[in-house]
């Protein structure tokens, strides 16, 4: 299946999949046509400013009231929100687990969706969680939103067929897909794949945007026309469905008799939208020394403080190494963020081993972290040639909130026992002498 998209990031889009069926000139005709009914979706509150101001208009089958019945409350027990105060869940430490196996016999979606860590607050609409999904079956009659945050899903194995309201997305290892909180929708597997696995963010807070580019300029990292926002498509379902609805971290769930995603035509600026990570153009070391990583930021989540983000979404793709009398790998450090970081291909180029596709690697706020023994030794003595780094592609979820651990995540038998092993060879190198300044001080 070849789906067609609009490309941008944040337009104000129009698509109609009957014609005719998107009003021109106007919301609100007193009767639209096919007998639709519309009904706008908001993102942001009516007075948000206009750089931040979100809100679609939805053309419809039915309004959304006729897809909600009484709701009855579900327990979802794998599927955390913050806060979770709970530090002792797992005592303090650098922290790294095996991929998560896939369930026997058939899960969709939401049910295989797993809390690895959460962070903030989701009802003062800060922070986020990180979860991990590993299904075997589509949700065929089952319909999700996630009222409490938009969903970034960054798929590792597997390619997925998301049915949302605003259209079809086929999103599979290497691109991902972004869902507004919200948004009704449904994830099926792309064609062919038996079992897909992978990472989200749950973003509590303001949405995804496109970082400032400083002085870079006009091009590189994500260029907006590489983001693509799917056109109107429906299902006209008469048939039992159950609707699933994640809100202030409780689920809900209520049976309709059709399906929701019944949007015939749409326009406006909240919208799911996908981006392949291939396009990102990275800008890197081209004389000397490690930059910082938030060079590799494909979108930011603000937090309303300037520079602090909620989440920033950073990539490790390919690309040349060639900085000169450099140790080119990321340097040892301590961060008031904490990076929970995730690996769709390849190798990462701070770890030599046990760092694998479909792990998660976490450095907790102010845990100290870096190239493990053998990466250090490599990069300390190694010819600097240019050198491509290619067949690699890890990702980081960044926050400046800590993120805990969760029970579920904690007791997981993927989760590696030895990890801080990996740095147990750097051994003191120091040959300084006393008569080379010493403990007393420079002379
Ligand atoms: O810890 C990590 O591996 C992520 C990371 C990469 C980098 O190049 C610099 C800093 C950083 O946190
Ligand atoms: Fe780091």
């Amino acid at each position: 299946m070849s789906l067609a998209y609009m490309p941008g990031f944040g337009n104000d889009f129009e698509t109609e999949s009957l014609p005719g069926a998107l009003p021109q000139g106007q919301n609100s005709p007193q009767r639209c046509a096919y007998g639709l009914y519309a009904e706008q979706l908001s993102g942001s509150p009516f007075t948000a400013p206009r750089g931040t101001n979100e809100r679609s208009w939805l053309y419809r089958i039915r309004p959304t009231v006729r897809h909600t019945n009484d709701f009855r409350i579900v327990e979802r027990p794998h599927w955390l929100s913050a806060p979770r105060n709970e530090p002792d869940i797992l005592s303090l430490g650098q922290r790294r687990w095996d991929p998560l196996p896939y369930p026997e016999g058939k899960v969709n979606f939401l049910d295989s969706m797993r809390t690895i860590t959460t962070a903030g607050d989701v009802v003062g609409q800060v922070g986020m969680a990180t979860h991990v999904y590993a299904l075997t079956a589509d949700m065929e009659d089952d319909y999700f939103f996630d009222a409490d945050g938009e969903l970034l899903i960054v798929p590792q194995e597997g390619a997925l067929t998301i049915f949302t309201e605003m259209g079809l997305i086929e999103v599979g290892p290497l691109e991902i897909a972004v869902l507004p909180r919200g948004m009704m929708f449904k994830v099926m597997r792309g064609e062919g794949v038996e079992r897909a696995r992978g990472y989200v963010c749950e973003n509590y807070g303001a949405k995804f945007t496109l970082p400032e580019r400083g002085p870079i300029g006009a091009n590189c990292l994500a260029n907006p026309r590489d983001f693509k926002t799917p056109v109107a498509a429906y299902e006209d379902k008469e048939t039992d469905c159950l609707v699933h609805i994640k809100w202030c971290g409780v689920f809900h769930v209520t049976a309709i008799d059709h399906s929701p995603l019944d949007v015939v035509a749409w326009h406006g600026n909240y919208a799911p939208y996908k981006y392949d990570l291939r396009t990102y153009s990275p800008v890197g070391a081209i004389g000397f020394d490690h930059p910082d990583p938030s060079i590799f930021t494909v979108l930011t989540a603000p937090s309303g403080e300037a520079g602090t983000a909620n989440i920033d979404f950073v990539i490790f793709p390919p690309r040349w190494m060639v900085a000169e009398h450099s140790f080119r790998p990321p340097w040892y450090h301590r961060n008031i963020m904490s990076e929970f970081m995730g690996l769709i291909q390849g190798q990462y180029d701070a770890k030599e081993e046990g760092f694998v596709p479909g792990g998660i690697s976490l450095h907790n706020m102010m845990m100290p972290h870096g190239p493990d023994h053998d990466a250090f030794e490599k990069a300390s003595t190694v010819d600097l040639k240019p050198v491509k780094l290619s067949d690699t592609m890890a990702f980081m979820f960044e926050t400046r909130f800590p993120q805990m651990v969760t029970r579920y995540a904690a007791e997981l038998d993927t989760l590696q026992t030895s990890y801080v092993n990996c740095w147990e060879g750097l051994e003191r190198k120091f040959d300084g002498t006393p008569e080379a300044g010493g403990w007393l001080g420079g002379k």
